[in-house]
Parts: C-alpha cells; structure tokens; sequence
C-alpha cells in the first residue's frame, strides 16, 4: 500500500476556539480507514479539511501540513475544483440533485465540458455499476433520483463521485439515516470499491468500524489518541482512553 495523503500537526480554530489539536495521520491507496471518537471530537471537522470544505465556514483558522501525492493541499494556487474531483466526499444524508440519475452521475463530467453521449453512456455505467446500484436503476435512469430509496440514493452520490475518477474517497457518517438493509449494501460497496480507492470514513457505528476499515484512527477533544491497523486496535488498544471507549465506558 502506498500513502497518498498524509497530514501533519493539523490545527483547526473556529474563531478562537481550537478544534483540531496537531492531527498526523496517514492514508493508503486501496485501503479503508475509519475516524471513530465521541460527538464533537473533531472527526468531522478534520475530514473536512482534507477536501478544503472548512474553507466555506467563516473565520476557521487552519495550520499544518497536507501533502496529496506531492502536493500541498493548502497551497494558494490550488485549484478547489479539480482538488474535489480528486478528494470526494459523501454527506450523512444522501442529497442527490433534483434531476435524473443520468444527469446526476454525468453533472460533473458536463463540467469538465464533456458532450460525448458515448462516452457519458460508458461512464454513467461504470460509475453506477462501481456503486453497485446499476441493476436497481439501469432501466430508470430518466428517473428523479430523488425518487429512489434512501440507500438508492447515497449508491447514486457515490457514483457521481466515481464519475470523475477521484483518488479519495471522504465519507462522512454515510450510513447513520440508512436502514441496516441500505447500509449493508454501502459497507459491501466501500468493501469492493477499497481495490480502486483510498476511502476515509466517519463513523460512530464501532461494529461498522470493525467489519471494514483496515486502519482506525481515534480521536477525543481534538486530539489524535491512537491511530492503528483496526484489528489490533480493538483487540490490544495502546491507550486507556480507547480501551475505555470502545468499551463503552463513554461515548
Ligand atoms: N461550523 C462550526 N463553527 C463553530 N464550531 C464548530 C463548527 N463545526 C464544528 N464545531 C465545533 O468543533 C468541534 C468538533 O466538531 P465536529 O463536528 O468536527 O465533531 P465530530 O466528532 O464530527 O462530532 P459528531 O460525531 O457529533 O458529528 C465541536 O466542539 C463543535 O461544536
């Protein structure tokens, strides 16, 4: 596996309060890891910056080193709009756009000014059958894809994503407004789709945590307390605070 996007001494300030507490962390190609920690520890927040999202939030300080590949995330002449088709992310809620899952997968594509329909076709296909929803949506793709299932719907978000060819793929509690039926599929898909990508995903579903990422980093009040391979992590934790949280003992 080969580190693609690594951080370090990650702070982040919402006005004068400090978020982010010097987050270093790590993330492999071809390999799934999960941020896991309580409500309001930061998860969110640090995923976040990896795709420049907090730069929307008024009066966020961020410092720290990003390097994707070779280059700096923060860097000025960093253009946010091929910055995003490479680093993806997917939202708690499924939010489809209000017009057709053919013109939702392609939105970005049409972007980048394409206009082939071939070429569309093709990758309108790879996309959903790489989200593992095309059976389901292959004969509507006229459809709203507003009209499609909750679990439907975040399969379609993921194949806008795939449609640009992202190397990271953010996922942010993707499947906590699904049904154990619609988030079992999306834990099969992240499953498949860890062959071709980077996938970094917040979860509060510890049970989630376990069954699919290889790593996990915990994190509490802002801090990064342990980041390990998963199954050593929740069999022999390094540190208390985990042992207690995965435990149960808050959270
Ligand atoms: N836009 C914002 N403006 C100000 N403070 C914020 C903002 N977003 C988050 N925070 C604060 O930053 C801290 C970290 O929040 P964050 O949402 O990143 O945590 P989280 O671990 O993702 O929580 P949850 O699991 O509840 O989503 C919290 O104290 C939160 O109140």
């Amino acid at each position: 596996m080969t580190v693609i996007l690594e951080t370090k001494d990650v702070h982040l300030a919402y006005g004068q309060k400090e978020a982010l507490h010097g987050i270093d962390l790590s993330f492999a190609d071809n390999s799934i890891t999960a941020l896991i920690g309580p409500s309001g520890c930061g998860k969110s927040t640090f995923l976040r910056c990896l795709n420049r999202m907090n730069d929307l939030i008024p009066d966020t300080t961020i410092t720290g080193s990003f390097q994707f590949h070779q280059q700096d995330i923060y860097a000025p002449t960093t253009n946010l709009v091929e910055l995003r088709k490479k680093i993806g992310m997917v939202f708690q809620q499924p939010n489809p756009f209000p017009f057709s899952v053919y013109d939702n997968v392609t939105y970005g594509l049409k972007l980048t000014g394409q206009t082939d329909r071939r070429f569309l076709d093709e990758q309108v296909e790879r996309a959903l059958k790489q989200a593992a929803v095309w059976n389901e949506v292959k004969d509507d793709l006229d459809k709203n894809a507003m009209s499609f299932s909750g679990g439907q719907q975040q399969r379609i978000c993921i194949a806008r994503l795939l449609a640009v060819q992202p190397d990271i793929i953010l996922l942010d509690e993707p499947t906590s407004a699904l049904d154990p039926i619609s988030s079992a599929q999306i834990e099969s898909t992240l499953m498949t789709l860890k062959k071709d990508y980077c996938i970094i995903i917040v979860t509060h579903n510890l049970q989630q945590a376990s069954r699919i990422a290889d790593q996990t980093a915990f994190m509490l009040n802002g801090d990064l307390i342990e980041f390990d391979l998963t199954s050593k992590m929740f069999t022999q934790p390094a540190q208390q605070a985990t042992s207690d949280y995965l435990n149960g003992k808050f959270g």
